[in-house]
């Protein structure tokens, strides 16, 4: 195996309140090889988008990064300074957020802003790097990218924003891009082909994708390998195949059963049990037992460690679901 673009061990993110610090994730392990895309999915506040921030060093108070190493081609971003990071983000680690705006300026043209993300980390002329951006325009599919370059955010449809915000991510090739549910607010066909446009040129400049979502049908569309994430840790990981044909954390069964798009036609959906635990009242042991259907007496005393087997699927659960069980 190659050495990882990003290696995440340990890392724990809390929010402070009068009463304490909670912890938003707390042991979160991750690997993500140069080129790989990644899922990382599950139910509202299960960290993923506080994963997210605290990869790129932007959780700001209350929030607090506590713990972990977070590794970028070796170079622990924890420790890196405010104006690395800086200089990291935006050229060799991109980040797409689902509202296009928070990357987009809405008083500058498109071409104004494009060519200044090319500009900050390149040396060309601003001609060139509007020919480039023009270039980066028709590589996510939007036409007459000359004409677009002069319009401003407000002009451009919510898909084709985000399809903006997706080729700027792109200008300058980063090694790896964070997308935190970036195609969650577009209708399904204008979602379907920003993801064969990403898969597309993650293949083509390989770049690396961590892809944050809710949604299954986006990891099995998307992603080689996936990380399941309930309240605040990777629950189970391993390759997209995997994973969703023999899951063995029963939340990951959970989470099959009640999207539409792995459950087969006719078949009911079937919705997991109760709502996960906020970060101030999560379960003792293992904290999905209140929520599943596999819970052992052992479950409440002891947090359950990884198991991982030699092709790298792991799980974290005391009485994990059989093999060969549908999904
Ligand atoms: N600024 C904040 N202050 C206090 N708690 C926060 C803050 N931001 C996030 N949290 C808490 O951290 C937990 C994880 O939140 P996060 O946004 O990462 O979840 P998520 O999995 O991305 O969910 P969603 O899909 O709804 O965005 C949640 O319980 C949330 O309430």
């Amino acid at each position: 195996m190659t050495t990882p673009l990003l290696e995440v061990r340990g890392l724990k993110t809390v929010f402070h309140d009068l009463a304490g610090a909670w912890p938003a994730i707390d042991g979160v392990d991750l690997a993500i090889q140069p080129g790989e895309i990644v899922g990382l999915v599950g139910e509202s506040g299960s960290g993923k988008s506080v994963t997210g921030f605290s990869l790129v060093q932007l959780i700001d108070p209350p929030g607090e990064v506590v713990a972990g190493d977070v590794l970028f081609k070796g170079e622990d971003l924890r420790q890196a300074s405010e104006e690395r990071l800086r200089s990291l983000r935006g050229d060799r680690i991109a980040m797409i957020f689902q509202d296009p705006l928070m990357t987009l300026n809405p008083v500058l043209s498109i071409g104004e802003q494009m060519s200044e993300a090319i500009l900050e980390h390149r040396k060309c002329s601003r001609q060139e790097a509007l020919t480039e951006a023009a270039k980066a325009l028709s590589r996510v599919g939007i036409p007459s990218p000359e004409t677009r370059l002069k319009q401003f955010p407000h002009e451009f449809s919510g898909g084709m924003r985000q399809r903006v915000a997706i080729a700027t991510a792109l200008l300058n090739a980063p090694d790896l891009i964070i997308a935190d549910e970036p195609t969650t607010a577009l209708d399904v066909t204008i979602q379907s082909q920003i993801l064969f446009e990403v898969q597309k040129l993650s293949r083509e400049t390989g770049t690396a994708v961590l892809w944050i979502t809710h949604d299954l049908a986006v990891v099995a569309e998307l992603a080689d390998r996936v990380a399941v994430m309930y309240a605040g840790r990777i629950v189970e990981t391993g390759t997209v195949d995997d994973v969703l044909s023999t899951p063995r954390h029963p939340y990951t069964l959970g989470l099959l059963g009640s999207s539409a798009a792995t459950v087969a036609p006719g078949e009911r959906l079937k919705q997991i049990n109760g709502a996960a635990p906020s970060i101030n009242a999560r379960p003792s042991g293992c904290p999905f037992r209140t929520r599943c259907e596999r819970a052992l007496p052992v479950c409440a005393q002891i947090d359950p460690s990884p198991q991982a087997r030699d092709d790298g699927h792991s799980y974290r659960c005391h009485n994990p679901v059989p093999e060969g069980i549908a999904p």
